[in-house]
């Protein structure tokens, strides 16, 4: 509420413009008219028929603003009751989010629900016309897309090859940090998957130029800060975080477009992901569409983890300790040629890093528990159905908060808690009910990059545990109490809730060598 007694914004500007500009009288009453009319619209096209669906507050017109800025906060309440439906809009687009067993069911697995057309219109602002759409050829063709393209990529002898150059970069990047100082994990550790992730799915000509990665790396920022609310949900003019994301993209596409155009022209063969994906014969376009999907869909949640799970494991020294026991004797077990510690690391076998680490395993499973924040979503491309109580119409949008498993305490108990033993036979969520961990995806849409990104947390994590001890501290060198949690609204790194934590470290390569020799 305001001095003059409203409390709408558009009021506030229709007074003030009449003061000042009496002559603007008219086009004052045609600008607000249309407004109530537009509001009037939204608010009937949402609530049709929805009984007992929890409506998600939001701004008339624009929608759910909180969604972009504080998205944990804002689908809080939707997780109040199991298996109850509420619902947002996103400027005229309806967004029913789903919970409880049955919806979640329905969500992962019907072959109707496209996951493109969710994210296209919920982080894009894009959307296919109702009357142009087409179950077939939308949710059954891009179900595999992804999945085809990165299948060369993910097979047991590409990723022992692409092990020496990632535990290289890895050397590089480590070797290039003092001997004893302190780190930020959401810059350091992040800053290293992105490496990372270039290296595995694009081509040499990248991963190799550091200009390049940074150059990426800075058009890659630009893109996901343009997933603000600004951008999605005012008028295109009006944002210049949406024009700087168009901007980025463009010059992101002629980047990679220029890369591979070369490397077709010069007819020079390398052994990277780019070969894999031009001797199998996918098209220019189709790299292209892959190599960006790859930076989105991948660098966030593994940048995230990877760093996250470093920090739970010196919250939890016991977990950590084990952890480099299990190291060591895994160490002990495959890596003891000669050699610098990370060129024997890359020498283990990729089956050995996938079957014989159960403990990393679970530390990783517990950190995407604690730290997944993306929300899934789709779009209903075939008839009309009823979710939850909602009705979903064709054309209309769906979304699953993950929390509605990983932070249950029906499933989890004490959820917060950091504690891998959660995943040992007898204490598995999953027999309890189904789909209850998602932190690979679940049902007709499965991560197809979870293979790599767990192998590129095992990697960061034994490589830094074996070259470094390190623990965790605020800005005044204590270690912080309570220990740190993710702040999961913030969409693009989780930092740490509160205070700033650090990794005050120092290089070490004793305790892994001592236990080889
Ligand atoms: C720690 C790292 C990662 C986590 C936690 C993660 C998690 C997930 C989850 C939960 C989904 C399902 C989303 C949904 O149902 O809407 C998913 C899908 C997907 N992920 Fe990952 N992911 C990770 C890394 C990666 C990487 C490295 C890539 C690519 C190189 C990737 C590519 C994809 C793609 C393309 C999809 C969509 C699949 C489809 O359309 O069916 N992810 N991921």
């Amino acid at each position: 509420m305001n001095a003059t007694g409203t409390s709408y914004p558009w009021l506030l500007l229709y007074e003030h413009s009449i003061n000042r500009y009496p002559e603007g009288r008219s086009l004052a009453f045609v600008a607000i008219g249309t407004l109530l009319i537009l509001i009037y619209l939204t608010r009937a096209t949402s609530r049709e028929g929805d009984k007992g669906v929890l409506r998600l507050s939001q701004i008339p017109i624009l929608g759910a603003w909180n969604f972009y800025e504080k998205r944990i906060d804002y689908l809080t309440p939707a997780l109040e009751i199991p298996g109850r439906s509420s619902s947002f809009n996103i400027r005229n687009s309806k967004v029913v989010v789903v919970t409880g067993e049955e919806s979640r069911k329905k969500f992962f697995g019907h072959k109707n629900f496209d996951l493109n057309e969710g994210y296209a219109r919920v982080y894009f602002g894009q959307t296919t016309p109702v009357k142009e759409m087409d179950p077939d050829t939308a949710a059954g063709q891009n179900l595999n897309r992804f999945s085809k393209l990165i299948s060369p990529l993910i097979r047991n002898e590409t990723l022992a090859k692409v092990s020496y150059e990632v535990f290289a970069d890895l050397d590089r990047v480590m070797e290039s940090w003092l001997v004893a100082g302190r780190l930020n994990p959401s810059e350091d550790i992040y800053d290293l998957v992105f490496q990372l992730t270039l290296r595995a799915t694009t081509a040499s000509e990248i991963s190799n130029d550091p200009s390049l990665v940074s150059k990426i790396s800075r058009l890659f920022w630009d893109i996901e800060r343009g997933g603000c609310a600004s951008a999605i949900l005012l008028p295109w003019f009006l944002s210049p975080a949406g024009w700087r994301r168009r901007i980025a993209l463009v010059r992101l596409y002629f980047l990679v477009k220029g890369v591979i155009d070369r490397r077709i022209k010069s007819g020079e063969r390398k052994k990277d992901a780019l070969q894999h994906l031009l001797d199998d014969g996918n098209s220019c376009g189709a790299i292209i569409e892959f190599t960006i999907s790859a930076l989105f869909a991948g660098i966030i949640n593994t940048g995230l983890s990877s760093y996250w799970l470093l920090i739970y494991l010196d919250s939890n020294r016991e977990w950590k300790k084990k952890l480099e026991e299990e190291v060591d004797a895994f160490i002990g077990r495959y890596g003891t040629g000669t050699g610098s510690i990370s060129s024997r690391l890359a020498q283990i076998p990729i089956t050995a890093w996938e079957d014989e680490l159960p403990v990393m395993d679970a530390c990783i499973s517990e950190t995407l528990r604690l730290t997944l924040h993306a929300v899934p979503l789709r779009r209903n491309m075939g008839a009309d159905l009823v979710l939850g109580g909602a009705n979903i119409k064709r054309g209309d949008f769906m979304a699953y908060p993950i929390d509605d498993v990983h932070l249950r305490e029906s499933f989890y108990p004490d959820p917060h808690r950091f504690d891998p033993g959660r995943y040992t036979e007898s204490q598995k969520a999953e027999d309890k009910a189904h789909w209850t961990f998602l932190g690979w995806g679940a049902g007709r849409h499965p991560c197809p990059g979870a293979r790599f990104a767990k192998l590129e947390m095992k990697f960061i994590a034994a490589l830094f545990m074996c070259r470094f001890e390190y623990r965790l501290v605020n800005g005044a060198g204590k270690i912080p109490n309570p220990s740190p949690t993710p702040d999961r609204n913030d969409s693009q790194r989780a930092r740490p809730k509160g205070e700033a934590v650090y990794f005050e470290y120092k290089r070490t390569e004793i305790r892994a060598l001592d236990t080889m020799i």
